[in-house]
């Protein structure tokens, strides 16, 4: 027996749009990402997955994109959970900067480590920046583990307790669980479900509003299939591909 897990990303923010480092900005969908997020909820009725538990970020792009997809799925009214675990990584002193701009300033190198490598964070964000999250109510709680700067190894680290904690057991239980949310945080979820290489793991990018459905075996919730499968498989290569070539 198997387990279904679909993992979302937003559709396209209006940070997407302009080709800026988004990271802990709590920016809005676009109307093509809202589009986005309708279609990605109709390949799920399409196939013939419905959800029956939805988990989300903090923030509105993946709240959004998750109820928009639901509401195309008729599928609204499920129970919903939230976590600041899953947003995305946070992109510290790059937060707000354009991509271009920023890979013409530092070059190839250091641009492409700060996007993907595993373990070099950007710089970290000042506390009194215009694009600090430091004082936002919603993370009021989270004391000494609010990140001023993220790599996908911390990612890594503050996102599995959730995993475990949270996303698990509705697994254990038999949902169809739907998660809503980043391009960074579904990468570190990827990477531990199909125990992708620190190295390799650089290559992997993740396009926005389309449902990436695993199937998990029942007993060692490990993928049937490594890498799971895009309900769309052309049109998510696609799109991975121009999110990976941003900023050129
Ligand atoms: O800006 C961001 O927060 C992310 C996702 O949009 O960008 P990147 O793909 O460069 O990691």
């Amino acid at each position: 027996m198997t387990s279904t897990l679909v993992l979302l990303r937003h559709g396209e923010s209006e940070w997407n749009a302009k080709n800026l480092f988004t990271g802990w900005v709590d920016v809005q969908l676009t109307d093509k990402g809202r589009g986005e997020a309708v279609r990605g909820g109709e390949q799920l009725v399409e196939a013939g997955i419905l959800p029956t538990v939805v988990h989300t970020s903090l923030q509105r792009r993946a709240i959004n994109t998750a109820a928009l997809a639901l509401d195309a799925a008729d599928r609204h009214w499920i129970p919903v959970r939230r976590s600041w675990r899953l947003n995305e990584r946070h992109y510290g002193a790059l937060q707000g900067k354009d991509k271009k701009q920023t890979l013409d300033q530092y070059g190839e190198e250091q641009f492409m480590l700060w996007r993907r490598s595993f373990d070099v964070p950007p710089p970290a964000l000042a506390d009194d920046d215009q694009y600090s999250q430091v004082g936002d109510p919603r993370y009021a709680d989270l004391g000494d583990e609010m990140p001023r700067t993220e790599c996908l190894k911390d990612v890594i680290a503050r996102l599995v307790p959730y995993w475990e904690s949270g996303i698990v057991p509705d697994l254990r239980a038999g949902h169809t669980v739907l998660v809503a949310a980043h391009g960074n945080s579904l990468r570190a979820i990827v990477k531990h479900l199909d125990g992708i290489s620190d190295e390799d793991i650089a290559g992997l990018n993740i396009p926005t509003g389309m449902p990436l459905v695993y199937e998990l075996d029942d007993e060692t919730l490990q993928p049937v299939t490594k890498g799971g499968r895009y309900l769309d498989p052309e049109a998510a290569a696609a799109a991975a591909a121009a999110v990976a070539n941003q900023g050129r």
